[in-house]
């Protein structure tokens, strides 16, 4: 048994036995489509490399939108933190080397998360007759994931992108690591980040902009300068006004 078919028992994913019962299971997922319907639950991505100000934004963005916010990066380190965790060790080990948790336990939990958001239920705006609005933060950060959560999970309607640069971003994070307790917050692991950003999670911008979903941001100045784009967009886009991609 791989570590994928533990991670995908474990978080009650089907894990194909045979490549016959994995055809089959294809066919039978290839029907079924996503979880949920992209008509009734909007899911905007957010990237940028480590310290961009995604998480910021996205605070703002919540306040303002009614999205539910739910940060990949935490989800992993809660799923690491939480007693009797199997994946609790490996979770940790991939986040100190900025590398990729392995898809599976990461969509699982993401799909997870967004089901309990709208069987909890929300009293704002955006969130009747079975609608949703949720912004999946730091993710996806590889291919993989992109098309695996667009096919199976939900399409997603919108990428914020937030860029600024290498030297931003490590000023940004060294303060923040002041404060954060992130066993990541440290140069050696931000300079894995930064590594891991540009040639893994970069081709999934490129994914996106050719499909013609992203928005750039720039995320150098202030964090109300910054927001007011982004603003801008999200309005755009939940209001059905939003074309293409965009450079704010
Ligand atoms: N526009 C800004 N100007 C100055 N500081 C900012 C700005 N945006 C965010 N910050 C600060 O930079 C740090 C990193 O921001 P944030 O946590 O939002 O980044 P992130 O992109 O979510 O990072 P990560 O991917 O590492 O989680 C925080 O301490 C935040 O307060
Ligand atoms: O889809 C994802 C998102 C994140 N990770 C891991 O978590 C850390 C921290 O992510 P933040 O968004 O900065 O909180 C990231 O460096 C990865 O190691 C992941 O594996 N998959």
């Amino acid at each position: 048994m791989t570590i994928l078919d533990m991670i995908a028992e474990k978080l009650y994913i089907k894990s194909p036995a045979s490549k016959e019962e994995s055809a089959e299971s294809k066919e039978t997922d290839a029907k079924k489509g996503p979880v949920f319907d992209n008509y009734k639950i909007t899911v905007v991505f957010v990237l940028g490399g480590p310290g961009a100000g995604k998480g910021t934004q996205c605070e703002k963005l919540v306040q303002e939108f009614g999205f539910c916010h739910l940060s990949a990066g935490d989800l992993l380190r809660a799923e690491q933190n939480r007693e009797g965790s199997q994946y609790g060790a490996m979770i940790k080990q991939y986040i100190k080397d900025g590398q990729i948790v392995p898809m599976e336990v990461t969509i699982k939990l993401l799909e997870n998360a967004m089901r309990a958001t709208l069987e909890e239920g929300r009293p704002d705006q955006g969130w009747t007759n079975g609608q949703g609005r949720f912004l999946v933060d730091g993710f996806p950060r590889k291919m993989d994931q992109a098309l695996k959560f667009d096919e199976d999970v939900c399409l997603s309607s919108l990428v914020l992108f937030y860029t600024t640069t290498e030297e931003v971003m490590l000023k940004r994070l060294l303060k923040r690591s002041e404060t954060s307790g992130r066993e990541d917050d440290n140069e050696e692991s931000i300079k894995k980040r930064f590594r891991v950003y540009k040639e893994t999670t970069m081709p999934v911008i490129e994914h996106y902009n050719k499909l013609h979903k992203v928005a750039e941001i720039d995320g150098s100045p202030s964090v109300d300068k910054v927001y007011e784009k982004g603003a801008k967009v999200v309005r755009e886009l939940l209001a059905g006004k939003l074309g293409g991609n965009v450079t704010a």
